[in-house]
């Protein structure tokens, strides 16, 4: 069973706003799927959706089998959810919230000091537990958001922004206890975000939405060779022959196809990296001095951004 389902999904707010239109996609259980988008895009509007804080206006949803808009709390006690605005109290100590929030999911006393003591030192907050909520920085808030969303032990997380106030070091302590909470424990997570690369280290699939529409799903393997399948090769060389275009990926043959970017840094486009030897013995028999040889993938925000120019150029 998919621990997500969204089939043909749409939400037009009261006031006409069209938030999503017709987005279908399915997490497996263990799945890390970015779902990345700008303002705007209607990430959060799917994170309220799936929580059952508003009802679709077309299309289905189901979460661990359940539907959010008629069976929230069963699915509140079984998903974990992170936001900007999360409700915590903060004239309770960082500990206490945890198991205030314990205890209404009827987690016993001792269990619950437990899981908040292994929580608060994984999120770097032993030292802040006995502080009262409103002395904490919005990165000690968010980081207490996200212990508050593990204490019942959930099959999903939604993550709106988990890590957007937090300093890099923190983001990426959080980010790695993502993943691991995915890879050894099975938690499926659908982590709304806009920065890519944090996304890039921690998804195992991608979801990019643009105006409330799926623009693309899948691996960035397969987005790669979907959207960029080129990829650049770089060649930092002492001396660099001209390499006639016979390599050329190209539709026209060039002169030489690669360009100096930098003193004594060249840049080609091949289309797989079985071109590289060759283009590299050519070089070398030339009489080329090559130092390095660097094949650069393109990068989760280089498909963001050629896909979002796609979209501009089909709109104009
Ligand atoms: N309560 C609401 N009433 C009317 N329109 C809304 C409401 N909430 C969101 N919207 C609109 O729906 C669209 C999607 O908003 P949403 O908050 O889901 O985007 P987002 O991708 O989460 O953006 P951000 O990255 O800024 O958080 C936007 O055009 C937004 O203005």
């Amino acid at each position: 069973m998919n621990a997500v389902t969204i089939t043909h999904l749409s939400k037009t707010y009261p006031n006409g706003t069209a938030a999503l239109q017709d987005i279908t996609l399915a997490l497996r259980p263990g799945e890390v799927c970015g779902f990345l988008g700008p303002n705007g895009a209607g990430k959060t509007t799917t994170v309220k959706l799936l929580n059952g804080i508003l009802t679709p206006s077309g299309g289905s949803l189901s979460v661990l089998g359940m539907d959010p808009a008629r069976e929230p709390e069963k699915i509140h006690a079984r998903c974990g959810v992170v936001t900007e605005h999360a409700q915590m109290y903060d004239n309770l100590t960082g500990k206490e919230n945890l198991l205030f929030y314990a205890s209404v999911f009827g987690i016993s006393p001792s269990e619950a000091a437990d899981r908040a003591d292994a929580l608060l030192w994984e999120l770097d907050l032993l030292n802040a537990q006995d502080k009262k909520l409103s002395s904490y920085s919005t990165g000690m808030r968010q980081r207490l958001s996200l212990a508050r969303a593990l204490i019942h032990r959930p099959d999903v997380l939604f993550l709106d922004e988990p890590t957007s106030g937090l300093d890099p070091e923190s983001a990426r302590n959080v980010n790695l206890m993502i993943r691991r909470l995915a890879e050894e424990s099975g938690v499926t997570v659908f982590l709304c975000t806009h920065q890519l690369r944090y996304a890039q280290e921690i998804c195992s699939r991608y979801c990019l939405i643009e105006k409330g529409m799926l623009l693309a799903d899948g691996t960035l393997k397969e987005l790669r060779s979907r959207i960029l399948p080129d990829t650049v090769l770089r060649i930092r060389a002492g001396h660099m022959p001209v390499i006639a275009g016979q390599y050329d990926p190209g539709q026209h043959s060039r002169e030489n196809i690669f360009q100096e970017i930098s003193p004594g840094h060249y840049e080609t486009h091949i289309r797989s990296e079985e071109e590289i030897p060759a283009i590299v013995r050519q070089i070398a028999e030339k009489g080329g001095l090559i130092y390095s040889v660097e094949n650069i993938q393109p990068s989760l925000e280089d498909i963001y951004f050629a896909l979002t120019d796609i979209q501009k150029e089909a709109s104009l």
